[in-house]
């Protein structure tokens, strides 16, 4: 095999007597693929390329003298001179080969190993470098196997190579394939040492006393609903005035502030010239345009800041609570219907949202845990009819109050609208006096719609009250200035909460120093 390689080295730069690299012969025999391919004599390739004048037709300078150094047509060195060149002396080759053949059949004759390992036999790149078939590998495993004998008389200037024997079978290995010495190492511990913070044994929950939290004060609930707003409103105008005497810029930009609120041209212009009058030209702090806000602010509530008026020489004094879907009418009622009955008077509540089961049973659950009076009817039934209904069982039953709630609607369906006209229409025959109040929710979630809401409510159903609910969320609290404002409509209560003691009566002091920031 040395001596092949010898004599590759020196025929190399021969094209014409080149052989088929083993490589390319042994890829193509399983598929025999180059027997079914037509060979070209003289194959056409492209304009660029060319074949003409062998491979070295047209190198470089560079790469034509790569070339010559393999030619065989250069003279050799001396063979003295030729170690000097890298090149070892044919003779001395084909001598050393001899040596070898014999070397390796003696090691054939004596050499036997286990299964499991192979006799290693020096490197020989020519070897190493082909490929080996799948088929040769099998022959030469098959053979080791028969012919190589269990015990081996190992010569000592040959190693031992093992490919990969069984894990368990590894020198310095146990089964699982742990170093048999770090498995001496390791103490087999009966109860492991845990890190801190772990402990063995089964869990122990002992049942820890929850401290009641402290309810909130409707006033602190307001200010939390409304802190959105008041935090926002606050910051911006601190930053507004901060190194800035007042002047018509910083008027007008305070006015933006306010608008933006959702407190509306109305109030915005009353506390900007309120500032104007008391402070143009001078340094103004935030803490004083809250101040004046504040003091506006409620200027515009006190008229509409009423208590809910009953004429009690009706029996019943008949409620009707509209509103947009949603807006908090049945809850509202059942706090109302709670205020009054525990105030011992005999309240009727009527479920006029025929539209929502769920609204139907709400009202009942509302009733039962108020101790009122409840009227119903099934799920999609005539609210006029029930209304009705409901107002004769409140007069035979000499009811104080009676509170009709109604289905949610959008203000802009007109149908629907209609239908709220008609139950209106319908008490108005028993009394024409009645409904004696009839009551909006209002969502103060909701921004500048609630204008348009109260419009539309107040022109088909009479709406004379105002209740804001859902003041403890992320309110947006200042569009019931601007309502009231607008509208002059009485603001009797607010919702501060989903508790029946979450309804409080509307206090404009209170809600102007909690949209304002300050203290109650
Ligand atoms: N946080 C808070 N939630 C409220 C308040 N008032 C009502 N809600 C909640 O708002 C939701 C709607 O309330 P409802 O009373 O069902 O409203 P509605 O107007 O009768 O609804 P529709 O019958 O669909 O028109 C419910 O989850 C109530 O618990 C309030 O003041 N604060």
């Amino acid at each position: 095999m040395a001596l092949s390689f010898i004599k590759k080295v020196f025929t190399f730069g021969k094209p014409a007597e080149e052989p088929v690299p083993e490589a390319v012969e042994r890829e193509l025999e399983p598929n025999s693929r180059d027997e079914d391919l037509p060979i070209a004599d003289d194959p056409v390739l492209p304009e660029e390329m060319d074949t003409a004048g062998g491979p070295a037709a047209d190198v470089g300078e560079g790469e034509a003298e790569e070339a010559d150094i393999v030619d065989e047509t250069l003279p050799l060195p001396p063979v003295d001179q030729m170690s000097d060149f890298g090149l070892v002396p044919l003779s001395l080759l084909e001598a050393e080969a001899e040596t070898r053949a014999i070397s390796e059949s003696e090691a054939e004759e004596t050499l036997s190993v286990p299964s499991g390992y192979l006799p290693h036999q020096g490197v020989d790149r020519s070897e190493a470098d082909a490929p080996v078939s799948i088929e040769e590998t099998a022959e030469v495993t098959e053979a080791l196997s028969e012919e190589i004998p269990a015990e081996i008389d190992v010569k000592e200037d040959i190693s031992i190579q093992p490919i990969s024997p069984p894990v368990g079978e590894m020198p310095g290995r146990t089964a699982d394939g742990i170093s048999s010495e770090t498995a001496a190492e390791q103490p087999k511990l009966e109860s492991p040492v845990l890190p801190k913070g772990f402990a063995t044994g089964p869990a122990i929950v002992e049942p820890q006393p929850i401290a009641p939290q402290p309810k909130l004060s409707w006033f602190q609930r307001l200010r939390n609903g409304l802190a959105r707003t008041s935090s926002q409103l606050t910051g911006q105008i601190t930053a507004l005035f901060t190194k800035r005497k007042l002047d018509d810029e910083t008027l007008q930009d305070l006015e933006d502030l306010l608008i933006q609120a959702d407190l509306g041209v109305e109030t915005a212009l009353r506390v900007t010239d309120t500032l104007a009058s008391e402070r143009y030209g001078k340094d103004v702090t935030g803490e004083d345009v809250s101040r004046i806000m504040a003091s506006e602010i409620a200027k515009v509530l006190k008229p509409v800041a009423k208590p809910l008026q009953l004429d009690l020489s009706h029996k019943p004094h008949v409620i009707l609570v509209v509103g947009v879907n949603g807006t908090g009418k049945t809850t509202t009622i059942g706090k109302l219907a709670a205020k009054l009955s525990g105030a011992g008077l005999k309240v009727m509540v009527a479920a006029g949202d025929t539209f929502r089961a769920a609204a139907i049973e709400q009202l009942k659950i509302w009733a039962e845990r108020t101790n009122s009076e409840f009227v119903g009817t099934k799920l999609g039934a005539d609210a006029a009819g029930l209304a009705y209904d409901a107002f004769e069982q409140a007069k035979a039953k000499k009811c104080d109050v009676l509170i009709v709630d109604t289905a949610g609607r959008l203000q802009n369906k007109a149908e629907l609208m209609a239908e709220l006209e008609k139950i209106v229409r319908v008490l108005g025959k028993l009394d024409p006096d009645a409904p004696h109040t009839v009551l909006q929710t209002l969502d103060a979630t909701t921004g500048q719609n609630a204008l348009s809401q109260v419009e539309i409510f107040r022109n088909v159903a009479g709406v004379n009250g105002l209740i804001m609910t859902k003041l403890d969320g992320t309110a947006r609290g200042g569009i019931l200035v601007a309502i009231s404002a607008k509208h002059k409509l009485p603001v009797y209560f607010i919702g501060v909460g989903e508790g029946v003691d979450d309804l409080e009566p509307f206090e404009a002091e209170d809600f102007a120093h909690a949209i304002a920031g300050l203290p109650q």
